[in-house]
């Protein structure tokens, strides 16, 4: 495919997103039809789409209208690329912008591409960090791994992905993380990958389950397991404690079987969490904004809304309520989430001790802002007496 004929086919993706399709949808029922299509084509139409929804709003205004068109060309022109010079009307290339398309500046608000009532949100949750937060939000994400300690150590699993063209860099502070920097596109089919000595997991994700104190002979339990990431993160660190699974939605953790079989790791899943109670520790990552991983997944900053917010910000609260109910006397109950709210993390955490009256006590906890050493994260241990 053209450059420009790329670029028709992330319009097409972007309108049909626009039209209520999930973007991942949108791509697969693009890619269906598009046999002519290679792999580079591929990852380039989804680089454009991912792109565009991380910055639709500044992109709209820049390209002169709403739509995947508009998105596109306000992209291109951001980049300092002139559109008509992709965008020719050559082949399967889509027309040049017309006078109707000159766009303009987007206004400060519009620039940062989040919703106006979540700038509201997040300049009272996190005064001063709206337009750093904002602007982290804007790029793509690094790719982050873990290496999986059941296999080796980051070193031996850098040298092992180096070996395969895959080069990569310690991130600091997270003891198990490496950031990809070049040849990510040959991790799934690298040796390395097959042979389990490391995962994809984003650093901030590693660090808010490294939160979740583990010793040799402890019960720990995964409540919002999910595809299992930090469960299997946690039986690495741990080999000699018993880890469990659970999750609402038990179809999320249908991969997590063999996900673990490849990571030589030890994970049970639960029919019910009280099968397993009581626990030593039990991690709630609980379901949420997600507005520390809205690089990674960029329609959610669209599709979220006040009531749904406030309605996550309540189910957590119920989350944290049934981890207490699995937790015995001097064990953990750690709340962790990918928002960087102050609502959904402290927020929820002071609401829960309130709740607890003197039965629970602080322990460690971190809030990590989106940037080049990972996602966002907000996590807190609470301390059952
Ligand atoms: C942030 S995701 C978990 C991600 C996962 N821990 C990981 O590391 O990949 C939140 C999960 O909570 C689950 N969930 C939703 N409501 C729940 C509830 N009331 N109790 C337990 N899990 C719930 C969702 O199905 C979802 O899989």
């Amino acid at each position: 495919m053209t450059p420009g004929a790329r670029i028709a086919a992330a319009i097409g993706v972007l309108d049909d997103w626009r039209g209520g399709t999930p973007a991942e949808r949108a791509l697969l029922r693009w890619s269906r039809g598009a046999r002519y299509a290679g792999s580079k084509d591929r990852a380039a139409v989804r680089d454009h789409v991912f792109d565009a929804l991380r910055r639709w709003r500044s992109a709209c205004v820049r390209g002169g209208s709403e739509g995947g068109r508009g998105a596109m060309i306000g992209l291109l022109r951001e980049a300092g690329t002139e559109p008509g010079a992709l965008m020719d009307g050559n082949g399967h290339a889509p027309l040049p912008p017309g006078p109707g398309e000159a766009g303009r500046t987007p206004t400060t608000a519009e620039a940062r591409d989040l919703p106006d009532w979540f700038q509201h949100v997040l300049e009272e949750d996190r005064p001063g960090r709206l337009d750093p937060i904002a602007a982290a939000l804007r790029n793509r994400a690094p790719l982050h791994l873990r290496a999986n300690l059941l296999k080796g150590d980051r070193e031996s699993a850098a040298a092992a992905l180096a070996g395969e063209g895959i080069e990569t860099r310690p991130v600091p502070g997270v003891a198990t993380a490496l950031e990809v920097v070049a040849g990510g596109r040959a991790l799934r089919g690298s040796r390395a990958f097959a042979d389990g000595l490391v995962e994809p997991q984003d650093a901030g994700s590693q660090a808010v389950a490294a939160l979740v104190p583990l010793a040799p002979g402890m019960r720990v339990l995964d409540l919002c397991a999910g595809g299992g990431g930090k469960a299997m993160g946690m039986a690495a660190r741990c080999p000699g404690a018993a880890v469990f699974a659970w999750d609402a939605a038990p179809a999320r953790m249908t991969d997590l079987p063999k996900r673990a079989r490849r990571l030589g790791a030890e994970v049970r899943v639960l029919d019910q969490p009280e099968d397993g109670a009581p626990f030593d520790a039990v991690l709630c990552d609980s379901p949420c904004s997600g507005s520390g991983t809205w690089r990674r997944d960029p329609e959610g900053r669209w599709s979220i809304t006040p009531e749904r917010l406030a309605e996550l910000v309540r189910l957590q609260g119920g989350i944290l309520d049934r981890a207490a109910s699995l937790a015995r006397r001097g064990g953990v109950v750690v709340h962790a989430t990918c928002s960087v709210l102050r609502r959904e993390n402290e927020g929820v955490v002071e609401a829960f001790l309130d709740r607890r009256r003197g039965t629970f006590e602080r322990g460690p906890s971190l809030l990590r802002e989106p940037g080049p050493e990972g996602d966002g994260f907000g996590g807190a241990v609470l301390g059952r007496r």
